[in-house]
């Protein structure tokens, strides 16, 4: 993917710890001793603030997420206050991960800035008012305070910034396979207009059409299809490239050599075999390009013909703000196929293969239309269901297991086997980070094995862990 440089958080470390050092110790010390009334003072008045956005309330307004967001800004806004005392490069990487959730659940930059004005406006506001520190007391801390929280924030953008790049790239790049339901018909669509583009620019030369008629490669039906939708659907920025320098060197010929060639027979016929090795080397390309695509069958995984994990984040972000704004549940099933491996070595990789094919398929019947129905990993597949309360869940989990588990995969005529699946649920907890809620049905799941496998786990709705 374009864009994207390698991060370097060592200016923000260095300069951070020259400001660390800069800082007399009675700076710090006036920081670090603020009250705990004082801190949860300033991050009450934060989240009050931030819920009087609509934008922002959809991040923050759930009971759970308020109760532990606000415990995890108390502590945020004394670690780095106390910065002096903490592993500055800890400190660090907790700003980055944070960065990246942010990211991850798509909460608004420019929120998360709001946010830190606020914050550093109530606590300047705090400082100002403290009766027993001098000015110079006070002037120090707002300084150092002011620009710890600013070191912080940087951070959180910096890691922000590339998650957020790509976010945007699979939701876009979704959309896009989504609005081409039909690959194989786009190709033969483009790969058609490529040939009469072709065709008719050598019966214009053949009819000794006037230079000034003919048309270029990029104003041609292909070339505006390319520059307007082609290039935003490939995913290959080096064939793209090539595709874009070829339509270039194809219009420089033509308006420079073809528009200068005499009526001479011999050098036209050499012009047009130049012209029609770079066209060739485009169909090419682009077939190789649209065959990649068709052959991931619009973001389908080609074997199970189910939707790629690469899709999960895009699907589950939108499932997250429908569910919160609509108030209605969803749950997601992580399934795993029991023995898999044994499969495989019983009877061979072809049969593991058709044998995840007819899961697929049962899960695929199993499941409503408008349900989405991942292939998670190797031999493991993720439902999410949507509006669908944990209980509902378990009833249809329940009867997949029962039926995948009554099923016979036939090797031959004589070799048939059952195959039997474990999966972990859980239902939406209304936070806003979608890899939370997949990493609690990873653990329901992993203790549906424990369990002797063939069973289901549910995570009890409502409980909050750390995870
Ligand atoms: N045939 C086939 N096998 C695959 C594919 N993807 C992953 N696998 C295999 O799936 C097996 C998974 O094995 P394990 O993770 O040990 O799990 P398991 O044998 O199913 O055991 P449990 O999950 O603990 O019940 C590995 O041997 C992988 O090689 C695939 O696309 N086709």
């Amino acid at each position: 993917m374009k864009n994207i440089q390698p991060l370097n958080y060592d200016i923000i470390k260095n300069e951070w710890q020259l400001l660390i050092n800069n800082t007399n110790t009675a700076t710090h010390q006036i920081l670090m001793n603020l009250s705990d009334q004082e801190v949860w003072q300033l991050v009450d008045a934060y989240y009050q603030y931030m819920l009087q956005d609509e934008k922002a309330k959809l991040f923050l307004s759930t009971a759970q997420v308020e109760e532990r967001l606000s415990a995890s800004m108390n502590n945020w806004l004394r670690k780095v206050l106390g910065s002096s005392c903490e592993d500055l490069s800890e400190l660090i990487t907790h700003q980055r991960n944070v960065g990246e959730v942010h990211a991850r659940i798509g909460l608004p930059i420019d929120l998360v800035a709001r946010g830190a004005r606020k914050l550093k406006y109530e606590l300047f506001q705090l400082l100002l008012n403290k009766p027993l520190l001098s000015e110079k007391e006070i002037s120090d801390a707002i300084f150092f305070s002011g620009m710890a929280i600013d070191s912080a924030i940087e951070v959180m953008t910096v890691a922000f910034t590339p998650s957020h790049q790509k976010m945007m790239h699979d939701q876009e790049h979704f959309r896009l396979l989504t609005v081409y339901d039909d690959m194989s018909v786009e190709r033969e669509r483009q790969l058609g207009a490529l040939k009469d583009w072709e065709n008719q620019f050598i019966y214009n030369i053949a009819t000794e059409l006037p230079f000034e008629e003919r048309v270029l490669l990029s104003d041609s039906e292909f070339g505006l299809w390319f520059s307007h939708k082609g290039q935003h659907i490939f995913r290959q920025p080096d064939l793209i490239k090539k595709i874009d320098s070829l339509i270039q060197k194809i219009d420089r010929l033509i308006t420079t050599e073809f528009a200068n060639e005499s009526s001479n027979t011999f050098s036209r016929i050499h012009l047009l075999r130049l012209l029609r090795q770079d066209i060739e080397q485009v169909n090419m390309i682009l077939s190789s390009i649209f065959e990649e695509i068709v052959k991931s069958e619009n973001g389908k995984d080609p074997m199970t013909k189910l939707l790629t994990r690469r899709f999960i984040p895009t699907i589950m972000r939108r499932e997250i703000a429908l569910s919160i704004s609509s108030g209605k549940p969803f749950t997601i099933a992580l399934l795993d196929i029991d023995y898999f491996k044994k499969i495989n070595d019983n009877y061979g990789h072809a049969v593991g293969d058709s044998t995840l094919k007819s899961i697929a398929v049962w899960l695929h019947e199993y499941a409503r239309s408008s349900d989405y129905v991942f292939r998670y990993g190797g031999e493991e597949f993720m439902l999410l269901l949507v509006e669908t309360t944990l209980s509902q869940a378990q009833l249809l989990t329940e009867r997949l297991r029962n039926y995948i588990a009554s099923q016979k995969i036939e090797v031959d005529v004589d070799t048939s086997f059952n195959v039997t699946i474990s999966a972990g649920l859980v239902e939406f907890d209304n936070h806003p980070d979608y890899q939370r809620l997949i990493n609690k049905a990873d653990k329901m799941l992993y203790q549906a094995k424990n369990n002797g496998r063939n069973c289901i786990e549910s995570y009890p709705f409502g409980m909050d862990n750390s995870l």
